[in-house]
């Protein structure tokens, strides 16, 4: 079978119209980025990158050492070619403007660089999520405010997952695509086309020790859930949480299943735990592409006007008839 590469499936998607050779080049660049990130993730202890970093990020989260090294290395990689406008990520306070002496471009990236940190150090699977979007037209130098769209307004968006193997997975608005790193070429190859959720499932991944934390409708879900075959939903369910939203996802996206990270008693001052312009957006936009919904159990995260670069959300996602039924326990009285 002739293997085609990430290089080659990017051309084939800008000859069709789907991209500009712009949106082409940040992709390859991320792709790049990722490559480096895996190589560092994988010499683990060997390289000393392992454990904390000593700081804490504006999160006021504790920094592990490859949040700060898979930080950087998507930094350096996207300053230089002429394709960004600006970058926002997870791990720095404010936008992160190109330096003055190189080319800017028209759309601005913005990334968690390691998801799930807890798995670190005991050798679990972890990722890095993008998102893409358009810097709106005259903002010559981007603020806050640039970035501050929906996430429906998203030009693509995607993850890699450091596992057994590497994965890069993405989507331009057409379908979700996935890529296999073969380590001996040092390319991705095209492994996945189309993956799609399916509607129904028996699996669903959510950390219960939160359990008394949780709103009424999310309680009254799982606890059905966990009822099986003799509750009210009729059948057995499995239960799956790494705590790497990457690796949970990839799982759905690969073969069903519902992630909550709900509203709680305990992040409600906050608005969530999980991040809506790192980690929210991406994963809904990647969802819903392969037939999925994404929901905060209010709205549609897509729609979610954002407020702040570091907002964060409670986020529903996965199958679609499973996610419909949590928004329709929230929506009843
Ligand atoms: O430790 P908990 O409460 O189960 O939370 C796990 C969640 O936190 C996260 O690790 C947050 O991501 P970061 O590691 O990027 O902060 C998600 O990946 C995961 O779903
Ligand atoms: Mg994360
Ligand atoms: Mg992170």
């Amino acid at each position: 079978m002739r293997s085609v590469t990430l290089t080659q499936f990017l051309i084939e998607q800008q000859r069709a119209g789907r991209i500009t050779a712009d949106l082409r080049l940040l992709i390859e660049v991320v792709a790049r980025a990722v490559k480096a990130i895996s190589v560092n993730i994988s010499k683990g202890a060997l390289a000393g990158v392992l454990g904390e970093a000593g700081t804490d990020n504006v999160q006021g989260e504790a920094q592990k050492k490859l949040d700060v090294i898979a930080n950087e290395i998507l930094l350096q990689a996207n300053e230089w070619g002429g394709h960004l406008a600006a970058m926002a990520s997870e791990e720095v306070e404010t936008v992160h403007q190109i330096p003055f002496d190189y080319p800017k471009g028209g759309f601005l990236l913005l990334f968690d660089p390691l998801d799930g940190s807890s798995n670190i150090d005991v050798n679990i699977s972890v990722g890095t999520i993008f998102s893409v979007l358009r810097n709106p037209p005259g903002e010559a130098e981007p603020t806050e405010g640039s970035f501050l769209q929906p996430g429906r307004e998203q030009v693509a968006a995607g993850y890699a997952v450091y596992g057994p193997s590497t994965q890069f997975v993405l989507t331009v608005g057409k379908g979700v695509h996935a890529f296999t790193l073969d380590r001996e070429m040092g390319s991705f190859i095209y492994t996945q086309p189309y993956m799609t959720i399916p509607a129904d499932t028996h699996e669903f991944a959510i950390n219960t020790s939160n359990a008394r934390f949780w709103e009424a409708p999310l309680k009254r879900y799982v606890d059905e859930m966990v009822q099986g075959k003799a509750g009210p939903l009729g059948k057995d369910y499995n239960m799956r949480w790494v705590a790497s939203m990457v690796a949970d996802v990839h799982r759905i996206l690969t073969r069903g299943g519902v992630f909550m990270y709900p509203m709680d008693e305990k992040c409600r001052h906050q608005g969530g735990k999980l991040r809506l312009m790192y980690e929210a957006n991406p994963m809904a936009m990647l969802v819903e592409q392969a037939g999925g919904a994404a929901t905060t159990g209010r709205e549609r995260i897509l729609d979610v006007q954002p407020v702040r670069l570091h907002q964060r959300v409670p986020v529903i996602l996965g199958s679609k008839n499973e996610v419909e039924r949590v928004s329709g326990y929230h929506r009843e009285p």
